[in-house]
């Protein structure tokens, strides 16, 4: 079982109309990934290499400065958006069963005026990040859309919930990750770049260059996931599979550490997608399977437990 591939040029960011044959097509090749495996490499989505590189080296940039620079954009210091900012190596545990994940992490999810962005060392820092999550925030749309045609639901069965991205009202996080390069001989009994895991909203984007990345079959064993410079990795979140009922799986992934001896370090971008925090999330068949759930309160339970 490998991550299927599919080419998304169909209806890629550059595409107004899409032939209903060509989309037909596309919602097939998805629906199969989401019940199969539950992540999809995403080819010709519009979003190239470059935009990517682009904020991955702004990131870094911030990220290679020393702490007492960073600590102002921290976390929690912005009562409009508290998961909104930096977050220090070892701050969070995605598997609670392990020790402190080894990342460090910058998540963007407020355009507020009352946030602060970095500005001094980091030039273009928050334009190149609020550009990137509009991009991104179009290609999601675009795959909720198609999402919902391969169930045979409406089309805005989905996007009628992601109606406030990028506000105060939604969840989604752009968060670039800095994985720095690992000490072997500091490294903890079962530590990790990043703990087994799986997402928590609707959909995830991945943008990576370098490996790590695994993600569990069925059968409970990992399989590694190739880079594929170009294309986004999508995956079904936790809330995604609980709206369809379970028909799309959201399935455990994590970052393994590089082998001993190689010091290099790792970057990813990750876009997270959530529902609109008053959204009412129930079982888009009509079924009874969970109970409903509001999008802002199932978030809140799920990073309850993972900080
Ligand atoms: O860095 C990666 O490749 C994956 C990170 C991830 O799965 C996450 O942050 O949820
Ligand atoms: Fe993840």
């Amino acid at each position: 079982m490998d991550i299927p591939v599919v080419d998304f040029g169909a209806f890629s960011l550059s595409e107004e109309d899409v032939a209903d044959e060509r989309m037909h097509n596309l919602s097939k090749e998805l629906q199969s990934a989401f019940t199969g495996v539950g992540f999809v490499f995403l080819e010709n989505t519009g979003i190239t290499q470059e935009e990517v590189d682009r904020v991955m080296t702004t990131s870094k940039t911030f990220f290679l400065q020393p702490e007492e620079e960073k600590r102002p954009f921290s976390r929690k210091s912005f009562a409009i958006s508290p998961n909104h900012g930096w977050a220090h190596l070892g701050m969070e545990r995605l598997n609670p069963r392990r020790p402190e994940d080894l990342k460090e992490s910058f998540n963007v999810v407020s355009f507020h005026p009352d946030i602060k962005w970095p500005s001094v060392a980091v030039k273009g820092f928050q334009e190149i990040q609020k550009s990137f999550f509009q991009r991104c925030k179009e290609l999601s749309l675009r795959v909720l859309r198609v999402m919902a045609l391969s169930l045979g639901l409406d089309p805005e069965v989905f996007l009628s919930a992601h109606r406030f991205i990028g506000t105060e009202g939604n969840g989604t996080t752009l968060r670039s990750l800095y994985y720095p390069a690992v000490n072997h001989e500091r490294v903890k009994e079962g530590q990790l770049r990043c703990g087994e895991h799986s997402d928590y909203g609707s959909i995830t984007l991945l943008f990576c260059t370098s490996g790590g990345l695994q993600v569990q079959r069925r059968s409970g064993e990992f399989i590694r996931v190739p880079s594929a410079p170009g294309a986004v990795l999508v995956n079904v979140a936790d809330l995604m599979q609980r709206w369809t009922s379970d028909h799309f799986v959201s399935v455990v992934h994590r970052v393994v550490l590089p082998p001993a001896g190689d010091s290099s370090t790792r970057q990813s971008l990750v876009f997270f997608v959530h529902p609109d925090d008053e959204a009412l999330i129930s079982c888009c068949d009509g079924s009874n399977k969970y109970p409903p759930v509001t999008g802002g309160g199932y978030l809140e339970e799920r990073f309850k437990a993972t900080y």
